[in-house]
């Protein structure tokens, strides 16, 4: 197809803490110029920062959507000005986000957090994708579509998360029905965003499919969901369903508005919102069967296309065109990766450790990798489970949590530190495996996201899995891909497939599995299986007792606000379900 060699389009990456902006150019991919834009209300998981402060109940995640238009208006503009571009040279813009990200919104897309009646109220806030605390209705839900029978269960290896947007809109309705009741649209963030661009509102196949059961064109019957509760039994009608649009589409034209913040020109093509992970596959080239795509920041997502439908027991989920329009899209996922060695680093390391990072100017990872690489396989006697965030796949549980079997008198934090990353390792091997056993075999991972850089990792999971490992050949995936799907949706390019070949890139085999270590962390990798079922699959049940230990706790001492906030009103100092004893 046509199009001018100058022709740039624009990929937008929301990640968790911040947003990132990247200009490519069109006819082959290469990044002129990218920006980045921290949200400055970044995560709230512990204290409703957004409003007074109120605590908020374990396991909670929420983010402010006003940070989100902060990053159109900073990022975008300063992404132009670094690619040193005519703005009129820029023919589209695409969005990817992380996943499932909730806006509960009025009809015209206002987000409920922003009508003055509902500032204070955590419900009117987005959850983030972390935010974990919808477990006892993941199970509700789990347990009655078994229990029924539904089909659609298996499309998600049997169980549907906490994460997801079921779950988290359950949740919604039971711990603050008037919330619920005000809620037009329950809307993804990757689809929010789009509709700010555009003014359109149109859901994404992606996380229509992977986070909001719809599978063959339906989801979730209403007699499934009054049996959950008779109150969501209009969940999908009156508050999800709406126009599904495939990935690489146009969405529509970049509004007045959105042209005033981001200074590109109004009416370019807007594509299809989409997801992290999913829209990386395309930026890195692999869109073919066999192989999976590991995109490995704060957590890890696995996706990996195949050409025919299999059920992968503990899989995220199958969708069709969920990955590229026309094939089945895999995904399973680690919701804790880079989480659990920053909170390590964070919490658990001597303040010497941190001087002699300082001193050599590297990080504290960049140390204790350093340290942990200067020993065998095994030599430091540990196994850990990487389930600190809970386990998204093969388990789909996120009231289990880490553990570290092994330690001694001896044991210095870069062992400790080299156990979590096995862990992880191994947390990805079991991935692996369960696809392979599922008739999905995986022939090639293909790294992308920021622990890319830390080489012992790439090879310590090359070695653990068995596999060659090929890294994206970009620091910016998600932009990338995102930008391919402008270029489709402006028209430059027929399809993903086709853009991506011209657009998207990756270096292949850059890490060839070591057949010595392999052998030795296959020791390790048994006796991490052992564990892994053992406290994940009800052999033990001290994790999920511990959790419900602490939530009673928490609830009995209603925690004060801090003395700092003085003003605030004594009814405000906990959320209204805290309060009413909903999380006990
Ligand atoms: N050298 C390193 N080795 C291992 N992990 C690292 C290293 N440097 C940073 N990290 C981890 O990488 C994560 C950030 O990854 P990144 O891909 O940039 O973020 P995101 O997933 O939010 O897009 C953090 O959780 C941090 O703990
Ligand atoms: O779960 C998904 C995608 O399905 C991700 O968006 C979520 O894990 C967040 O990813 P990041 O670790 O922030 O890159």
């Amino acid at each position: 197809m046509a199009h001018q060699g100058s022709a740039v389009v624009v990929g937008v990456d929301y990640g968790t803490l911040s947003g990132r902006a990247v200009v490519v150019r069109v006819h082959d991919g290469a990044e002129l110029g990218s920006a980045m834009h921290e949200y400055k209300h970044a995560v709230m998981d512990r204290t409703l920062d957004a409003h007074a402060g109120e605590v908020l109940p374990p396991d909670w995640a929420l983010q402010v959507p006003a940070d989100y238009i902060d990053v159109l208006k900073n990022a975008v503009p300063a992404a132009i000005t670094a690619a040193g571009v005519d703005p009129a040279d820029v023919i589209g813009i695409g969005t990817d986000f992380t996943a499932c990200t909730m806006v509960p919104t009025t009809a015209d897309g206002t987000p409920l957090c922003e009508l003055e009646q509902f500032v204070g109220r955590p419900h009117a806030y987005v959850k983030l994708w972390k935010h974990h605390a919808a477990q006892g209705q993941a199970d509700r839900i789990n347990a009655l579509a078994h229990e029924r029978g539904e089909k659609w269960i298996n499309r998600y290896g049997g169980f549907i998360s906490s994460e997801w947007e079921f779950a988290k809109g359950l949740q919604l309705l039971e711990e603050d029905p008037e919330i619920y009741a005000a809620m037009d649209h329950w809307v993804e963030a990757a689809d929010w965003i789009v509709w700010q661009l555009t003014g359109r509102y149109v859901r994404n196949a992606c996380t229509a499919g992977y986070k909001g059961i719809y599978q063959d064109g339906a989801y979730p019957s209403e007699e499934f969901l009054e049996a959950l509760n008779p109150d969501f039994a209009r969940f999908v009608r009156e508050k999800l369903d709406h126009e599904v649009g495939q990935l690489g589409h146009r969405a529509g034209a970049l509004s007045a508005e959105a042209a005033a913040w981001t200074g590109l020109n109004k009416g370019i093509a807007v594509a299809v919102g989409n997801v992290d992970a999913h829209v990386s596959a395309p930026a890195a080239n692999a869109l073919e069967a066999g192989q999976m795509m590991a995109i490995m920041g704060t957590s890890t997502c696995h996706v990996m296309n195949g050409e025919t439908l299999a059920e992968v027991p503990g899989m995220c989920g199958v969708v069709h065109g969920g990955i590229v329009e026309g094939s089945w899209g895999y995904e399973a996922g680690q919701s804790g990766v880079g989480d659990i060695f920053a909170s390590y680093v964070a919490n658990q390391v001597p303040g010497e450790y941190t001087e002699e990072a300082d001193r050599r100017g590297i990080s504290v990872h960049e140390l204790l990798t350093e340290r942990a690489a200067d020993q065998q396989v095994g030599e430091h006697g540990l196994i850990a489970l990487d389930w600190h965030s809970g386990n998204r796949s093969v388990l789909v549980d996120h009231e289990l949590s880490g553990l570290v079997v092994g330690q001694t008198l001896t044991t210095r934090p870069e062992d400790v530190y080299r156990a979590l990353l096995e862990a992880t390792a191994f947390g990805t091997r079991a991935i692996v495996e369960a696809f392979d056993d599922a008739g999905v075999p995986v022939t090639e991972l293909v790294v992308a996201g920021g622990l890319l850089k830390n080489a012992f990792l790439m090879q310590m999971y090359a070695d653990v899995t068995h596999l060659p490992l090929s890294a994206i050949a970009s620091e910016q995936g998600p932009a990338l891909g995102s930008a391919i799907h402008a270029a489709v949706a402006a028209g430059a390019y027929p399809n993903v497939r086709v853009a991506a070949q011209a657009m998207g890139r990756r270096v292949v085999g850059a890490y060839i599995p070591d057949e010595i270590a392999a052998q030795r962390y296959d020791a390790l990798y048994a006796e991490y299986k052992v564990l892994h079922d053992y406290f994940g699959r009800g052999g033990n049940d001290v994790m999920h007792q511990l959790k419900r230990i602490r939530r009673e706790a928490l609830t009995m001492q209603r925690k004060p606000v801090p003395p700092e906030r003085p003003t605030i009103e004594t009814d405000r100092t906990v959320s209204p379900a805290y309060a009413a004893g909903v999380f006990s």
